[in-house]
Parts: structure tokens; C-alpha cells; sequence
């Protein structure tokens, strides 16, 4: 591997079923990511994929203001109903790569009537600045070349293709929209290409 270590492995039994998590340190930005695998994942010909952006607020505290929790839970069940699988958190893309802090400061514009594409944009900050080199890293780390990748997001798709990975089948991971959190689907619908069904005009 280029520019990960992989640091760390243990099994991590869930509510969902058991995985192993593994740590791997980032030698660029000084992070550890994580691969969270279940079964025997470097013999399954095309495993489902989660690759899964940190959002401290979604995943850990259940905000509603985004699906991410939710996102994160469902594919780790459907990854076990599966029986191979795995989940590459990455945790340098909070915000999708602008920050907690600067995330904040684009809920308090959200707050004042902006959606969350111009919120970045108000703040002179990329609407996407995420990069997926320590995903794409880690699945070599496991011989894994081929994927069926749990997203909604097309450009999360291209972006691993580039980077060498097969996406052998993008598999939806819907959630049920709340009213808090719908004006934030129907833009990443209506500006970030996110296919999302039931909301596209
Ligand atoms: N800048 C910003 N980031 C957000 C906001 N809401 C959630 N995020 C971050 O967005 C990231 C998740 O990206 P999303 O666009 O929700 O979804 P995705 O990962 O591109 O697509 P899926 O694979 O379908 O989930 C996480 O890192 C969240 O912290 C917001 O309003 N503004
Ligand atoms: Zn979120």
C-alpha cells in the first residue's frame, strides 16, 4: 500500500451481526480509517461494498438533518443478510472533506433558508472535496478489484472506477425521507446527481 498502514484488527461483534474491524493510518493526512469486513470477503467474487463517509453527527449522534446514521446501519445489515461484505469509513471526509467545523457553519446558513450545495458555496468552500484513494487502497489491501457498491451517488462511483476499481453493480441505499432532512435529499437529487426515486422531478 502506498499510503496506508494497516495498524490493527479485531472482531467487533454489532446489534447487526459480526464483523472484524480493521484500522489502517493514513501516512498523508495522519487519519485512521476503517474497514469493518464480514465473512470470508477475498473469496467472494464481487462483494457488496459500503464505502461510507464520516458524518459524526448522522452516525453517532442520530441526527435527522441527514440519512448518513441510517445509511450506515442498512448497509451493515444488508451487507450481513448478504453473508460477505464490507464497510471502508473514511474519516478525513466529515462534511463531504470540508471539516466538522466548517460543516456547522454550513448548517447555520442552511438554517437562514440556503440548501447545502450553496452553503459551501457561500462559504468559499468545495461543494465535494472528498478523494477516495484510502478506499480504493484498502480494498487492494484485501485483493478485491471487483465491488457492488451500496450508494446513491453516481460521482462516488466514477470516482472509485478512476481509481481503478470495477463496479460490477451500484446497489440504491434509500432511506426514508423525514421533515427534516427532505430539502437536503431533494438537492443532492436535484445538484449532486444522487439517484434517489421517489424525489426526482
Ligand atoms: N458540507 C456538508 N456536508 C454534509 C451535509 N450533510 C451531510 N454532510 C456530509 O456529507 C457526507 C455524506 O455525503 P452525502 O452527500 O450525504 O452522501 P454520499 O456519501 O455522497 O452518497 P451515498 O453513498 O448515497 O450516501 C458526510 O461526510 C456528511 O458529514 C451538509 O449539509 N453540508
Ligand atoms: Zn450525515
Amino acid at each position: 500500500m502506498q499510503f496506508l498502514t494497516h495498524n490493527a484488527s479485531a472482531r467487533l461483534p454489532t446489534q447487526y451481526g459480526d464483523f472484524d474491524l480493521h484500522v489502517f493510518h493514513d501516512n498523508r493526512t495522519n487519519v485512521e480509517h476503517i474497514a469493518l469486513t464480514c465473512g470470508d470477503i477475498m473469496r467472494s467474487p464481487q462483494p457488496l461494498v459500503r464505502v461510507h463517509s464520516e458524518c459524526l453527527t448522522g452516525d453517532v449522534f442520530a441526527s435527522t438533518r441527514c440519512d448518513c446514521g441510517e445509511q450506515l446501519h442498512h448497509a451493515q445489515q444488508l451487507i450481513q443478510e448478504h453473508g460477505h461484505g464490507l464497510v471502508l469509513y473514511l474519516k478525513n471526509h466529515e462534511g463531504r472533506g470540508i471539516g466538522l467545523s466548517n460543516k456547522m457553519r454550513a448548517y447555520a446558513l442552511q438554517d437562514q433558508g440556503l440548501d447545502t450545495v450553496e452553503a459551501n458555496e457561500a462559504l468559499g468552500l468545495p461543494v465535494d472535496g472528498r478523494s477516495y484513494e484510502a478506499a480504493a487502497e484498502m480494498l487492494a489491501f484485501f485483493e478485491i478489484n471487483t465491488v457492488r457498491l451500496l450508494t446513491n451517488n453516481s460521482a462516488k462511483r466514477s470516482a472509485l472506477e478512476t481509481l481503478g476499481i470495477t463496479v460490477h453493480q451500484q446497489v440504491p441505499l434509500l432511506t426514508q425521507p423525514t421533515a427534516e432532512n427532505l430539502k437536503y435529499l431533494q438537492t443532492k437529487s436535484a445538484k449532486l446527481g444522487h439517484i434517489i426515486p421517489d424525489l426526482m422531478g
